[in-house]
């Protein structure tokens, strides 16, 4: 609130912006010019750009449309969910984790970390804020960015820099399939699943083989409900851990000697080794090695926590994919029918950045993903960013957080110092309030 009154004291201080202001917001919205990056969500990506700014003397606004920070993580998560990768993989820069944290942090305490991140950092969002719609607008060389609470009340935000870090997860995906409608059973995304005590006794289908569906099947199975998976393509699954390493961490170490291609094979042979062939349970592996895959085409390996092991006890069953449901019957490809008390997607998430970003040589419409590779993705033209979109989890996040407030130190320095011999120097010496 007081960064919010201290942005709008200096638009009130300044002619030309309200000028500007004047002339363009002709909406009866309310319009706020933000004098740094607007950042638009604050999950662990926003807050790590806010973090690297700030630590560069850049103040930033976060705009987040949920009503605390690391949404994803505090209300989409399950409760047995802990980080599948080593801490070390998954730390936001400036701030590690705190040294009495296991390998693999549970998600509470990533959560905490991330509060505390927050603050040291004095990052404070404006919640409940949703974006709904962003234009570059070239005739002032602004970004116009409107946002909706919950009343419905519309503000006009302006601002030079605008940072997308809405996420890879930001809306759930779930498939049309005949019948749904009408379903007699529990039906929901992985996403609002918190553990399987709700479940008890019951027989449970989970869809899509992804590392949410493979953990929910165990979740499920240990609260003694009866799970079936369905798996309709190919799926490497690796152990979390080999040769007493974490897989990611030894994947990544051989990496830095040897090519791709050749870790592929090392990561197979050892994984056959420790859990035999997984096609025998009906889980082909692609014909591309795990990394070649995850590279390509993004398909994150399973990282297994103990579901195969279960998959080959038969306490967890494999299933094609769904023709169509009726009733509490699941009708199967295979024209094989089975009755569910349940059924749960676990058919992963997109980005919405199409819904709300007018922009067309950044982003591409179809997946909501920057269309340059990595590690290019992250910049765009007229003060344009993303950050969290390398489909390299935390780790990538890092990066292009630390490679956007370079870029846009560079940039404010060079303003600040522009403005300071002409009309915007009384900028400079207002005091800090609160
Ligand atoms: C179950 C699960 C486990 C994971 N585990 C790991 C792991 O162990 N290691 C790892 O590296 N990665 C992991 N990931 C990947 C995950 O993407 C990152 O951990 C991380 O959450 C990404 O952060 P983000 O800020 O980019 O996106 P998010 O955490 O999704 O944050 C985006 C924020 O933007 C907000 N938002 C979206 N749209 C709008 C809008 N229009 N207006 C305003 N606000 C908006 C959302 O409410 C949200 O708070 C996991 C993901 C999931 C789903
Ligand atoms: N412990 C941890 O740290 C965890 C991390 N994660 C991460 O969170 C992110 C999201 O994971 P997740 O939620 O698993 O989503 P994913 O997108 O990774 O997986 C979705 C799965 O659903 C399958 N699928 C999609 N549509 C259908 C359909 N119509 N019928 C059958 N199967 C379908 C996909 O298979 P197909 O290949 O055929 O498209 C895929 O296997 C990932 O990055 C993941 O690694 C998730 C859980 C735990
Ligand atoms: O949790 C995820 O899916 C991530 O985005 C990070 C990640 C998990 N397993 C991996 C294997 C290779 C590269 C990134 C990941």
């Amino acid at each position: 609130m007081d960064s919010l009154r201290e942005i709008e004291g200096k638009q009130a201080h300044d002619p030309i912006f309200i000028e500007k202001m004047n002339k363009s917001c002709s909406r009866s919205s309310r319009c706020v010019y933000v004098p740094g990056p607007l950042i638009v969500g604050a999950g662990p990506s926003g807050l790590a750009a806010a973090a690297c700014l700030k630590a560069k003397g850049v103040p930033s606004v976060i705009l987040e449309r949920s009503n605390c920070i690391a949404s994803l993580w505090q209300f989409k998560t399950y409760d047995r969910l802990h980080l599948h990768l080593p801490k070390q993989f998954c730390e936001l820069p400036l701030m590690g984790f705190p040294t009495d944290f296991l390998t693999y942090p549970t998600k509470q305490q990533f959560v905490d970390y991330l509060e505390s991140y927050a603050k040291k950092f004095d990052i404070r969002p404006r919640f409940n804020e949703t974006v709904s719609r962003a234009e570059y607008d070239p005739t002032v060389g602004f970004w116009r960015v409107r946002s909706v609470r919950s009343k419905g009340k519309e503000t006009e935000y302006v601002c030079r820099w605008l940072v997308v870090a809405t996420g890879e997860n930001a809306e759930e995906v779930v498939p049309e399939i005949e019948g749904m409608g009408e379903f007699g059973g529990d039906i929901r995304h992985t996403s609002s699943y918190k553990s399987g005590e709700e479940f008890r006794g019951k027989r449970v289908l989970v869809v899509g083989c992804g590392n949410s569906g493979m953990e929910v099947c165990l979740d499920l199975y240990n609260h003694n409900a009866k799970p079936s998976v369905v798996v309709r393509d190919t799926v490497h699954i690796l152990p979390r851990e080999m040769l007493g390493r974490s897989t990611f961490g030894l994947s990544m170490w051989l990496l830095k000697w040897l090519p791709m291609r050749l870790v592929d094979r090392f990561l197979l042979i050892v994984s056959w080794l420790m859990l035999g062939d997984t096609a025998r349970f009906g889980l082909d592996r692609p014909r591309l090695g795990p990394l070649q895959l995850k590279n390509l085409s993004g398909k994150t390996p399973v990282l297994d926590v103990g579901t195969l092991a279960k998959i080959k006890s038969g306490d967890i069953k494999v299933c094609p994919s769904i023709k169509c449901l009726k009733g509490h019957v699941v009708e199967f490809v295979n024209g094989k029918t089975e009755n569910f008390d349940a059924i749960i997607f676990a058919t992963g998430y997109k980005s919405n950045v199409p819904y709300w970003l007018k922009e067309r040589k950044m982003f591409s419409e179809k997946d909501g993903y920057p269309g340059r590779p990595f590690p290019n993705g992250w910049k765009g033209e007229s003060g344009l960013y993303a950050v969290g979109f390398t489909k390299r989890g935390l780790l990538g996040t890092s990066m292009d957080a630390k490679r956007i407030a370079e870029d846009i130190e560079w940039c404010w320095k060079r303003e600040a110092k522009h403005h300071f011999c002409t009309h915007h120097n009384h900028h400079h010496h207002h005091h800090h309030h609160g």
